[in-house]
């Protein structure tokens, strides 16, 4: 069997004792775990010296070898704050506002990458399968490939992928959809990511698309390449969830947060403090609830956990101070000396305590104005009580909404709407609840990570499509 490379900017912690904030560490980790291989990435070390090493560190856990290489600040700075998050990050989810475009940040993405590729080559077996992750490392396998490397290569985008509209923003567009083309499988989270990958081959590339049928994907020519792109909806380890959830309720941390709540109902958000995540927007639809239907004054609490994430890039810095202003002036307005009603935390908290607080919430509040997926939306639902589950209100704009209409499904710039679903949420009868759960975790039982890893790797496995 071939051996299984994957390569992400964000490698998970190789202590796991240490937390994650971000679901592609946390997908992958877990998808890894089983298969073993080479997790090849940027170690998160941030050096003060004039260029990075071109070498990895390696580190043995299990059957699992990481690979991680440390960054100069300059290369650092230009590739990772610069142009995939100034420049990709904005663009992939529909905020061209927040774009910056400049020549420096280009050439450092271009150049880390081929760094990376340098570092990872000598490490590659012939019969090796790699398989590159997200907006960091689109030109990766074309540096591979300049250095006369001919093994199967996979790219997967945990973001979403833009209209070709929005796409041609960028003035390298075309550069990325070519060096897209360099794999030999492009998988997104979506049928609407395809979709839109597969306009621009069509409209702006010239290239020719082939559907292959209904979830087969399509078969890809331009370039002078022939390759498959395919949505392969991520998930979580839905099992595993669900059996941690059952003990964490009873954990230290989630006893100490029922006792504080004294009998009121719990609405929870977790995310990373990222524009794409619409809390500003979320905070403005809770205090719509309590203007709307008073009664849950002082019987509802708010708990957002938003870590935060990205802080050398200006625009993170403007929405945290923005945020806080925010659930000050609500809680300044509806406080009692005896309840506050946004419990706004910029901490994050390990996994099993996550599931713990997810099973003892009433709300999952899921409203990002984009995400690729959305792991969370997926985990509340995996934690909850069967016999007396909360309800999950999901963005439409999430890649997780395609996967779950079952939830309440909201338009997240639409905070009065938001309001009226959280109110829906909280008088819902229990067999609408326990019928919406169900559905939704028959899904994921379905779909669980595994699933997401080895149907990835199958198609991948499958490779070339020439
Ligand atoms: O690595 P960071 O800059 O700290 O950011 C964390 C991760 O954020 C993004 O996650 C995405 O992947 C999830 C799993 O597929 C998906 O559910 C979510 O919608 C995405 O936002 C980013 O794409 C990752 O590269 C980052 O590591
Ligand atoms: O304090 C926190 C906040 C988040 N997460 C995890 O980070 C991931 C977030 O993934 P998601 O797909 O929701 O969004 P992303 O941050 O990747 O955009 C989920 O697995 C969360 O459980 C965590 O472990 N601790």
């Amino acid at each position: 069997m071939s051996r299984l490379v994957v390569v992400s900017n964000r490698v998970a912690p190789i202590d796991e004792s240490k937390q994650t904030a971000g679901g592609l560490a946390v997908a992958v980790l877990a998808a890894l775990k089983k298969s073993g291989g080479i997790w090849f990435g940027w170690s998160g070390t941030v050096l003060d010296t004039d260029a990075s090493p071109t070498e990895p560190s390696l580190h043995q856990v299990g059957k699992l070898t990481y690979a991680t290489q440390d960054l100069c600040r300059r290369d650092w700075d230009e590739y990772y704050n610069g142009f995939a998050n100034q420049t990709l990050w904005p663009l992939f989810h529909y905020r061209p506002g927040l774009l910056s475009v400049s020549r420096r940040t280009m050439e450092g993405y271009d150049r880390v990458n081929a760094i990376f590729a340098t570092g990872l080559a000598p490490l590659l077996r012939p019969d090796d399968m790699v398989w590159v992750h997200d907006y960091h490392l689109i030109p990766f396998a074309r540096n591979l490939r300049d250095k006369g490397l001919g093994q199967r290569m996979g790219f997967f985008l945990h973001t979403p992928f833009p209209a070709p509209e929005l796409l041609v923003v960028v003035p390298n567009h075309r550069d990325l959809v070519r060096d897209l083309c360099a794999y030999d499988l492009v998988g997104f989270h979506t049928e609407v990511d395809l979709r839109c990958f597969a306009n621009y081959i069509r409209y702006e590339a010239g290239g020719e698309v082939e559907p292959l049928g209904p979830g087969q994907g399509m078969l890809i020519r331009a370039f002078g390449r022939q390759l498959l792109a395919r949505a392969f909806p991520i998930s979580i380890d839905t099992p595993a969830l669900e059996s941690v959830a059952r003990t964490a309720a009873r954990s230290r941390h989630a006893e100490r947060l029922r006792e504080s709540l004294v009998g009121r109902r719990l609405i929870i958000g977790v995310d990373r403090l990222d524009y794409s995540k619409g809390l500003p927007q979320r905070f403005e639809a809770f205090e719509q609830l309590l203007v709307s239907f008073p009664e849950h004054c002082n019987r509802v609490s708010f708990l957002q956990i938003a870590p935060p994430t990205r802080e050398d890039v200006p625009e993170y810095v403007s929405i945290r101070r923005a945020l806080s202003e925010l659930a000050g002036r609500i809680n300044g307005n509806f406080a009692e000396f005896d309840w506050v009603p946004i419990r706004y935390l910029n901490k994050s908290f390990g996994q099993r305590v996550l599931a713990g607080f997810y099973r003892l919430a009433h709300v999952g509040l899921v409203t990002p104005l984009r995400d690729g997926m959305n792991l969370v939306a997926k985990e509340y639902v995996a934690c909850q009580d069967p016999e007396d589950p909360g309800v999950l209100v999901l963005s439409e704009f999430a890649g997780a909404a395609h996967e779950l209409p079952e939830a309440m499904i909201v338009n997240p710039f639409d905070s009065e709407g938001v309001a009226d679903a959280l109110q829906r949420a909280l008088t819902m009868p229990l067999e609408e609840r326990r019928e919406r759960h169900a559905a939704m975790l028959k899904t994921l039982r379905a779909n669980s990570i595994g699933h997401w890893r080895e149907s990835y790797v199958d198609a991948l496995t499958r490779a070339p499509y020439a």
